[in-house]
């Protein structure tokens, strides 16, 4: 069994790739509906996924196929119509009461008056399980210290830059030391070549600290160079058409994008996609009808 590393350990200078032999996030025949003015729409399908631990996985669709939803039940916000989804064993909503999901979206949403320090300490200081100060703020800085952003702690988030912002969010998910961390597309508003820094930072701290990472993501280069499987899924409603594995060697740099392996497992990404956009929807996404308004049959959570 592969153990996660403290945060104290994150400082290890050599790199240990993680292996995934043990399953750490199941979900089995996961559907979820949503109803709007009456009529209920099958936004997910009967999904199968199994992620294992400390492996790396990326999510990749059309626009709206349902990726972020996925994401969300996996991350307890969301409660499936029907299926069963455990992370680590639990309910995801009891997995993230235990600090063991980290999340990371697209915006960084740093609270403005707070520094970059105060901000990637916050999720350690608030709920029943919060940490004192002292504690949460020497965290914080470690993992500032693991984004390379220990220079800017004491800066405001206006002070930062995309980039900077977003790894002081990647920073306070990693924080709580979560088992798993499960980011929404988290580099897509960045420009290509601060993406790779991001990715080659990422790939850097998963390697040193054995995280469970799924990404959802639009780039085919980012899903190739990161994961260890691709997901493609299909839209109307959202299902996996194809699990990827990604052929290269486990520890990945700068010289990965010139690999001939590289350019396969690209290729044979572009495909899929292309395939996944051409699949016709399964029947009408129309499921039955509701009284309610726009609000998820599922239960959602904010
Ligand atoms: N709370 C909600 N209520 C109703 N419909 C929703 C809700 N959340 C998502 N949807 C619908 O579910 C579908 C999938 O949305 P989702 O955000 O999961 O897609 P996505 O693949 O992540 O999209 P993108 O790639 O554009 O970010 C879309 O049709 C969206 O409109």
């Amino acid at each position: 069994m592969l153990s996660i590393a403290p945060v104290s350990s994150v400082a290890d200078p050599t790199p240990k790739p993680p292996t995934a032999a043990e399953v750490h996030i199941v979900g089995r025949g996961i559907s979820v509906d949503f109803a709007h003015d009456g009529v209920v729409q099958r936004v997910l399908a009967g999904i199968d996924i199994t992620v294992g631990r400390g492996s790396f996985v990326s999510l990749i669709g059309p626009s709206g196929c349902g990726k972020s939803t996925l994401l969300k039940v996996m991350a307890g916000l969301l409660t499936p119509s029907e299926g069963t989804i455990s992370v680590g064993g639990l309910a995801p909503g009891e997995a993230a009461k235990r600090h063991m999901i980290g999340l990371v979206f697209q915006e960084a949403t740093l609270l403005p008056w707070k520094t970059a320090l105060e901000n990637a300490a916050f999720l350690l200081t608030v709920g029943g399980r919060a940490t004192p100060k002292d504690v949460a703020l020497d965290k914080a800085m470690a993992m500032l210290r693991l984004v390379k952003l220990e220079a800017a702690a004491n800066k405001l988030p206006s002070q930062l830059s995309g980039g900077m912002r977003q790894r002081v969010a990647i920073a306070r998910a990693l924080a709580l030391d979560p088992e798993v961390l499960l980011m929404d597309e988290p580099f897509g508003a960045l420009d290509a070549i601060t993406r790779e820094e991001m990715s080659r930072g990422l790939l850097d701290i998963w390697e040193r600290t054995g995280k469970t990472i799924v990404l959802v993501t639009h780039s085919i280069d980012e899903a190739v160079f990161l994961s260890r499987d691709v997901h493609v899924m299909a839209t109307n409603p959202a299902r996996i058409i194809e699990t990827l594995p990604i052929a290269l060697p486990a520890h990945r740099d700068e010289e990965t994008f010139d690999l001939p392996a590289f350019a396969q497992a690209e290729s044979r990404l572009r495909h899929l996609l292309i395939q996944s956009h051409a699949v016709q929807p399964i029947g009408a996404s129309s499921v039955g009808s509701s009284a309610a308004g726009m609000q998820p049959r599922a239960g959602e959570r904010r």
